[in-house]
């Protein structure tokens, strides 16, 4: 079998995929790893050098000094760019709105992904759950359990609002709705490949998308 066991979870912003992903590595002992993180930690970093995310080419300059280090602990992990903690900064809608800028250069997708191969090779757990968007046909096209986790746009918006209080709930809706749509030109998250299984979460609860996510994993693994 292969170690560590790699659990490739893919979808939509707001589908779930953090959380679930967060609570299934937990339920499994298993690592999780946040591949959202490392391009939000990006667009941060080219910010805070002063690098419009639109500049494809300085957004590759800012490679070399990307010094980006991620925990893989389910019950919590930290986010670092050299010695500066940016676990909460890069949750900012701010970076929200520019990450999918960042998302697209395929230069900056190329460093990311060897990184994230680096990261699960590394892991010394016996399994590790990794979210994203490329996870189930880029990263670990091979993982042998591969799930694409969505739910209807509605459905993922009106989470999204809901766990963003505070902020306007037609701005949040539209922004993921336009994350989206950049994302989607850049990876095609919406229509599972051969070998992915879809979890539709639409009419289930928080723990019901869990149970469905962990019963795909014990079906693999009890083949
Ligand atoms: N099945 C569900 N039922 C109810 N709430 C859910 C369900 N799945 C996720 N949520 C909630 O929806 C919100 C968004 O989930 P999460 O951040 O994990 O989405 P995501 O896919 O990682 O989004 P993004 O790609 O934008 O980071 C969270 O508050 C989460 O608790
Ligand atoms: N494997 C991935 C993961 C993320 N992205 C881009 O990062 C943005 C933020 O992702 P979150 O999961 O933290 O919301 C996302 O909207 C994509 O632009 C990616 O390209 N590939």
């Amino acid at each position: 079998m292969q170690f560590p066991f790699v659990v490739a979870v893919d979808g939509p912003a707001g589908s779930g995929k953090s959380s679930v992903s967060k609570a299934v590595a937990r339920r499994l002992g298993y690592g999780f790893l946040d591949t959202g993180a490392a391009y939000r930690a990006l667009a941060w970093h080219a910010e805070a050098g002063g690098v419009e995310p639109e500049d494809a080419a300085s957004v590759i300059s800012c490679l070399a000094s990307f010094d980006y280090r991620i925990g893989t602990d389910p019950a919590g992990y930290r986010v670092h760019v050299g010695a500066t903690d940016v676990t909460d900064a890069i949750r900012d809608p701010q970076i929200s709105s520019v990450v999918s800028l960042v998302a697209r250069v395929p230069e900056v997708r190329t460093h990311l992904i060897e990184l994230f191969r680096s990261i699960i090779a590394a892991e010394q757990r016996p399994g590790i759950v990794v979210e994203g968007r490329d996870i189930t046909t880029v990263v670990a096209p091979d993982a042998p359990v591969r799930i694409l986790l969505t739910a209807s746009e509605e459905v993922r918006m009106s989470r999204r609002a809901a766990e963003l209080t505070g902020h306007d709930a037609g701005k949040t809706g539209e922004q993921l709705r336009a994350r989206d749509r950049a994302d989607s030109k850049v990876v095609d998250f919406t229509n599972a490949a051969e070998g992915v299984t879809v979890v539709d979460s639409t009419e289930l609860d928080f723990e019901q998308t869990v149970d469905a996510v962990i019963a795909v994993v014990e079906s693999v693994s009890a083949e």
